[in-house]
């Protein structure tokens, strides 16, 4: 048992590693309760117990899998593939992309970066949603500000399919519309063109179909009201600037300062004297009854994420919640933030605290702030996000020439480095994939690029000393976190191939996650839904499994599964921990 303590030592990894696995177990006994600690805090009458476990021994025969594309599983032999995702207890569920990639690329070199689209015109059909999920998507997004219910409902109801039918594990966020004002839909028309000096007219008047030219429809009663001579109306965050020069009833007729094109329901906001007028902002509702329509539409088709736009305070996240809690029991929807008002980033330790996860939404939040304060604030929400263990989705711009132009520019790549640098969790894809000529070209400029700049971060080894607090209240959450945070520590020491994570919840997967560790995390879980809402975080690879209370008897389970489908190899070294067995256990795959 000797060659066992050379896994303590950093240098080890490259010692030939022991034919028999290791297990680290060091647990303390108080009284007649056995309470694990983690291996780098040995109480004094701690006992390190230290021993060789059994190579796996369930017979890979009895792997089932889910009908995934024909070429990846073309190695699967050992029994014939079920035409619908199986269930059953000898299966192991893992979507169909990222497959491949373990088995073409290796475990060091997948991407941990998470990929969000948004689904629009351009990317809503099935073979077109099935091409982003093969180019990486994790989750696809819909925005209720645009389209109908009817045609989410479509969406989503591709999207599902194409997870049974192919093998996938995308997820589907909703965003709700929020209160904000904004432009009608231009009466169908894909864009209109502001010349400067024109004159044209914001009505809250409704036209059938005789509008007038220039006239634009707002969806805010109070607007003429609350507008004044002399404000600056600007689309879309200042895309397109006018000049307020006239009120006539419900007519404000504004001359174009700055021209541009108009999109359908662009984003509006007014500034007077150079400030923001932000008074009606604290009148209106952050959720809508339009929105509270939306949501039961989104519980109803079982979601995975709500974003909720312009988040003013933590309230509202907590009203969410428990309204979702009590609408659907079985299904946990997460809930999002999207940080894009003055107020959300005032409290903005509270509203990420109270959510699920954020979301950088830069658009808005640049009409908001000042445009140079920006990349501050970004930094700052992927900071505390990490700090607080939720998960950040960067959004908006990334690639917006893409919508026109098959390649990106240098300062586009530039900015999805700078994201991935900062190790957000997850990138988002807005115009580019919902209305834009080359969705595709857009997911794989953002999957490639977050590829080389992970993996040029791992082989500087700038690990980044982020102090990162306690973030549970009980003991027993503090046990996880240590335990979390030296398996990531170990992991990087030992050079493993990856961690494994036993976990029902999936708090302990997004606890090793947010230690950012240079090897990809397996997160085996029981049930579909967190196995879908884990496709939002940094680095976590989701499986669905079922597994039982004894750990021995779940890694023998997943070793032979995994061997059978060719996703791992005798003699891979892993680092496995679960919520079930407080432990590290440290050991070559048999
Ligand atoms: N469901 C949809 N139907 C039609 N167009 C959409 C849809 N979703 C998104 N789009 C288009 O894609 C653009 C970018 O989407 P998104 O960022 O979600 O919205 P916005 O820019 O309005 O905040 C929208 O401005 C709109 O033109
Ligand atoms: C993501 C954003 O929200 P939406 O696309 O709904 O405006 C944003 O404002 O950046
Ligand atoms: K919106
Ligand atoms: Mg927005």
């Amino acid at each position: 048992m000797s060659q066992s303590l050379h896994l303590f030592s950093p240098s080890s990894s490259s010692v030939a590693l022991p034919k028999h696995s290791i297990r680290f177990t060091t647990s303390v006994s108080t009284s007649n309760r056995r309470f694990p600690v983690p291996v780098t805090s040995f109480p004094r009458r701690c006992c390190l117990a230290i021993r060789a476990s059994a190579s796996a021994s369930s017979d890979p025969k009895v792997l089932e899998t889910e009908n995934g594309k024909p070429e990846v599983l073309s190695h699967v032999t050992a029994s014939p593939e079920p035409s619908t995702v199986s269930s059953d207890s000898a299966s192991i569920e893992v979507d169909a992309v990222t497959e491949v990639e373990l088995k073409e690329n290796g475990f060091r070199s997948t991407r941990r970066t998470k990929l969000v689209c948004t689904i629009g015109p351009a990317s809503c059909g099935f073979e077109q949603l099935e091409a982003l999920a093969v180019g990486g998507m994790n989750v696809a997004r819909i925005n209720m500000c645009h389209g109908e219910r009817e045609w989410h409902r479509a969406v989503i109801e591709r999207v599902r399919r194409l997870n049974e039918e192919k093998g996938y594990a995308v997820a589907i966020m909703m965003d709700t519309e929020g209160s904000e004002i904004h432009m009608d839909d231009l009466g169908g028309a894909p864009s209109a063109k502001a010349e400067d000096g024109e004159i044209w007219t914001f009505t809250v008047r409704a036209f059938g179909s005789s509008r007038p030219e220039r006239t634009i429809n707002v969806n805010y009663d109070g607007f003429a009201e609350d507008v004044a001579i002399g404000d600056e109306l600007l689309v879309d965050g200042g895309m397109v600037r006018f000049e307020v020069i006239e009120k006539i009833g419900p007519d404000v007729k504004c001359r174009c300062t700055d021209p541009g094109l108009l999109l359908p329901r662009a984003n509006l906001t007014f500034s007077r004297d150079g400030s923001l007028v932000r008074e009606r902002n604290a009148m209106l509702p952050t959720i809508s009854a339009k929105d509270w329509l939306d949501i039961d539409f989104g519980i109803a088709e079982g979601v995975d994420f709500i974003a909720i736009s312009f988040v003013k305070s933590a309230e509202v996240i907590n009203h969410l919640k428990s309204y979702i809690a009590a609408r659907s029991r079985d299904s946990d929807i997460a809930v999002i933030a999207k940080i894009e008002s003055i107020d959300s980033l005032k409290n903005l330790e509270e509203i990420i605290q109270a959510s699920d996860g954020a979301m950088v939404a830069r658009g808005d939040l640049g009409a908001q702030i000042p445009l140079e304060q920006v990349p501050s604030a970004q930094q700052r929400i992927v900071q505390v996000c990490r700090q607080l263990n939720k998960p950040v989705i960067v959004a908006s711009q990334l690639l917006e020439s893409m919508i026109e132009y098959p390649t990106p520019t240098r300062a586009e790549v530039a900015d999805v480095s700078e994201a991935v640098r900062q190790r957000a969790d997850a990138l988002m894809l807005s115009g580019e994939s919902a209305m834009g000529q080359f969705p595709d070209k857009a997911l794989t400029v953002l999957r490639s690029v977050s590829v080389r700049i992970e993996k040029w971060w791992r082989e500087e080894k700038r690990h980044e000393a982020m102090e990162l607090p306690e973030v549970g209240s009980s003991f027993s959450d503090s046990i996880s976190e240590e335990i979390c945070t030296s398996a990531a520590k170990m992991a990087n020491n030992l050079g493993v191939d990856a961690l494994f994570v036993y976990t029902k919840t999936g708090h302990m997967a997004s606890l090793l996650s947010r230690c950012r560790p240079d090897c990809p995390i397996f997160a085996f879980t029981t049930t579909t839904s967190v196995r879908r809402r884990l496709n939002l975080q940094w680095g976590l690879i989701p499986f669905r499994l079922s597994f039982s209370d004894d750990m021995e008897s779940n890694l023998n389970k997943t070793f032979s599964l995994l061997k059978a489908r060719g996703m791992i190899k005798s003699g891979d070294l892993i680092i496995a921990v679960s919520d079930m067995l407080q432990s590290i256990q440290v050991m070559n795959v048999p």
